[in-house]
């Protein structure tokens, strides 16, 4: 495990206290953290079209839509004839999440899913492994007889990204493959609102409900992702009860958070989404992102952050308290954080396919580093009380808005490296330059 954000290992683990057992239990522990997390098995085909195209397929802008075999193979070869592909590349939003996962923390994902039992060189099947981190175990998957899904990414002249679905044999997966030891062992259970969008029959979304079971048996943190505004706004309703029910952290962009709590400001819309879940990131684009927790009201700790006038006054008072979950918490206190993006974001922005899973990602990493050395050290102090997160939400924040920068910046979902090694100290990007 490489550890998240500004600290230096020392901080990690102490230096002074030489106790051997202690040190063989590091060595011991190798790969015994994880987070583990479910996708649709998709190919992202990226390509650029304009809004007559768009239309013409019966797409919406925006939109992620789910197409009909005969529409994907024209779509397919009108993009080839065209020649309007620019890249293809393994997709997925919980595919993306848990491969910049790896890469952030050198460590392992687990990732549940389907796989073509016979995969061709060079089929999009072959892409996918090929272009998953060998940190992302994939050896949970269920084989199919067929293919994968692909995901036509197109991005309109205006940036803006509209996804038509493919899905080949992607909704598959069924819940007796869902290892219920790889999910009790993982700092966190992660999914997306995608999954849920099935035909009839196909057994994804009991593959889902049967992993958040065991999630919940196991005390641990499911993770959604909102997916597209389009997914909420079909049933507000049915997300926030399925929020309520299920979910212990949530991903979103203002959009998807206004149609969810119907509110268009983020700082509300995080409020409102606390009445659900424990922990909140929501993205707003231009606008940096929010996030919002809870941490026990007697251990909250101060900003020395400039207070932030907002919906909610001074709402960042207490961004340096670590979030803890609500049902950990004696007298749980509401926690909330911004940040712009970093360094005012790329000077190009190509579209940002991505950028709010790079986020999730490393919000991932931090809960999953908290597991790690709450396992090697359990003695320390920062283990006193059950926190979720490893630092402080404003120390989160930072490290989501950096990672997400790096997507932004080399124009893919998924992360081709770690973040700079001279950045190891992420504070010293921030100041000094
Ligand atoms: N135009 C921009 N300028 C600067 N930073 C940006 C811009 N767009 C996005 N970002 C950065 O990327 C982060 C995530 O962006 P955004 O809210 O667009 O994600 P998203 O819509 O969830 O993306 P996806 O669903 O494709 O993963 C923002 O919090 C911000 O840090
Ligand atoms: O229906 C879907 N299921 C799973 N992933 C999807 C779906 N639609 C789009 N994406 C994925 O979202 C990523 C960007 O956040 C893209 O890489 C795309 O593959």
């Amino acid at each position: 495990m490489k550890f998240p954000g500004k600290r230096k290992s020392k901080h990690y683990f102490p230096v002074n206290a030489r106790d051997p057992l202690l040190h063989a239990q590091v060595e011991n522990e190798q790969g015994s953290s994880w987070i583990a997390g479910i996708d649709q098995t998709l190919v992202d085909i990226e390509a650029k079209v304009d809004d007559e195209f768009v239309h013409r397929y019966g797409l919406s802008a925006g939109h992620s839509l789910v197409i009909e075999d005969d529409v994907a193979d024209a779509l397919y070869q009108e993009l080839v004839d065209k020649q309007l592909i620019t890249d293809q590349f393994a997709g997925g939003t919980i595919g993306n999440t848990l491969h910049n996962y790896s890469v952030l923390a050198d460590d392992r994902s687990v990732l549940l899913g389907v796989m073509c039992n016979h995969v061709q060189i060079g089929s999009y099947a072959y892409r996918y492994l090929c272009n998953t981190s060998s940190r992302t175990d994939l050896n949970h998957l269920q084989g199919v007889d067929g293919a994968i899904g692909r995901c036509f990414t197109l991005i309109g002249d205006n940036g803006e990204r509209t996804f038509a679905i493919s899905p080949g044999l992607m909704n598959q997966l069924r819940p007796e493959s869902i290892p219920e030891a790889v999910i009790a062992g993982a700092s966190a259970l992660v999914l997306t609102s995608y999954l849920i969008r099935c035909k009839p029959g196909e057994p994804m979304p009991e593959a889902t409900m049967h992993a958040i079971h065991c999630a919940k048996k196991h005390n641990v943190p499911v993770v959604l992702t909102l997916g597209t505004k389009y997914v909420i706004a079909d049933d507000p309703g049915f997300w926030r009860a399925f929020l309520r029910d299920h979910v212990s952290i949530v991903a979103m962009n203002e959009d998807e958070a206004c149609e969810l709590t119907g509110e268009s400001d983020p700082l509300l819309a995080c409020n409102m989404a606390l009445d659900w879940v424990d922990l909140v990131l929501c993205t707003a684009g231009p606008n940096g992102l929010y996030m919002a927790g809870f941490t026990e009201e007697a251990f909250k700790r101060k900003t020395n952050h400039p207070l932030l006038p907002g919906a909610i006054a001074e709402f960042n008072q207490y961004e340096f308290s670590r979030a803890m979950r609500h049902q950990d918490c004696e007298q749980p206190l509401r926690i909330f954080s911004h940040i712009a993006p970093y360094m005012g974001g790329p000077e190009r922005i190509r579209n940002t396919n991505g950028a709010g899973d790079g986020a999730l990602a490393a919000v991932l990493h931090d809960i999953t580093a908290n597991n790690f050395h709450r396992s090697n050290v359990p003695n320390s102090s920062k283990h006193a009380r059950s926190y979720l997160t490893y630092s402080s939400l404003a120390q989160v924040c930072k490290y989501a808005n950096r990672v997400s920068y790096q997507v932004l910046n080399q124009h893919a979902p998924r992360l081709t490296r770690g973040l700079p090694e001279r950045e190891d100290s992420l504070e010293e990007a921030y100041w000094e330059r």
